[in-house]
Parts: C-alpha cells; structure tokens; sequence
C-alpha cells in the first residue's frame, strides 16, 4: 500500500521507526518529516497527511506526536479522514476492522519503539469487516456531512 507518515518535533524517532516497520512489511512509504532539530507544530503535519489520505493520494496515513492525540485531532478535521490514537495492537487492529480507520496515530512519549512497531503492524495487516459496522461508519459520514443522520437512527444491534 502507499502510506504517508508525518510527525511533529516531538515524535522524530518513532516516526523512523514506525516508517521503517511499514517498508519492511513491503509498504511503500512517504516521509514527509519534519528532519531531526527541526521545530513544527503538530497541526500542520497532521492536517497534511490528512489531506492526502483524503484525496486518495495514499492509501493510509501513519502519525505520531508526543501523545497522538493532538496530531489525530488535527487529522480528524479533514473530511473523510477516520484518525485513531492507540497505545497497544487490540485497538489499533479492531480500529480498521470495525471503524475502517485510515490513519493511525502514535504518542512518542506513550509507547516504545518495539509495541510502536507492533501497533503498526497489527492496524497494516487488518482489514475493514463491512456488515453492521459499514452502517456505522456511514452513520460517521452523515456526521462529517451534517446531515444529522444520528437524531433520527435506529441504534438497536
Ligand atoms: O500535541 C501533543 C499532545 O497531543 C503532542 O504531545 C505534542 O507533541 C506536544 O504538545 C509537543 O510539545 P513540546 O513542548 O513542543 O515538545
């Protein structure tokens, strides 16, 4: 798959590691930065990636800051971007199998390389169920779009 991977200052290192897992797992993957000593504020680089995933410019989008969390924020804002933080491989896996997640953020000072590398590789390897939780990603769609679509939805199983 093509897979774009960005980070803020905060997260250098574990952005190489988590790019180097992808590209041993046979991915082709696109740095976009920023270098070592270099200072940037995780928006940018978490509405870049966005972007591009959004576009289909890429297929997935790899993150990470110092948490995850403000980098997947910002990612989030995009139109069709489905962004989630995880800290270990159950989430990260069951984020694409059921909420068809296309970009995984990771926070440098929450995981080690060796679980960031694990996390990377489970959320790669997954794939979207569909069935009941197509449904419910649509449901997340209609949200992005304001159609107000959950007001009015049957939330039985
Ligand atoms: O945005 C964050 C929290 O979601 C990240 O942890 C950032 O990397 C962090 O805020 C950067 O902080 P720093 O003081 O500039 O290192």
């Amino acid at each position: 798959m093509r897979i774009v991977i960005a980070s803020d200052h905060a997260a250098v290192d574990l952005r190489l590691e988590m790019a180097a897992e992808a590209r041993e797992l046979g991915h082709e993957v696109t740095d976009l930065g920023p270098a070592p000593g270099e200072a940037l504020d995780y928006p940018v680089n978490g509405a870049r990636v966005g972007r591009l995933v959004a576009a289909g410019t890429y297929d997935l989008g790899l993150l990470a800051c110092g948490t995850g969390v403000g980098i997947s924020i910002s990612a989030n804002k995009v139109p069709g971007i489905r962004a989630a933080v995880c800290s270990e491989p159950y989430s990260a896996r069951l984020s694409r199998e059921h909420n068809n997640t296309n970009v995984l953020a990771l926070g440098s000072r929450v995981v080690g390389p060796g679980l960031a590398r694990m996390i990377v590789r489970e959320w790669l390897a997954a794939e979207f169920q569909g069935g009941r939780h197509a449904r419910r990603v649509d449901l997340i769609t209609q949200i992005e779009q304001s159609l107000d679509a959950t007001a009015h939805s049957d939330s039985s199983h």
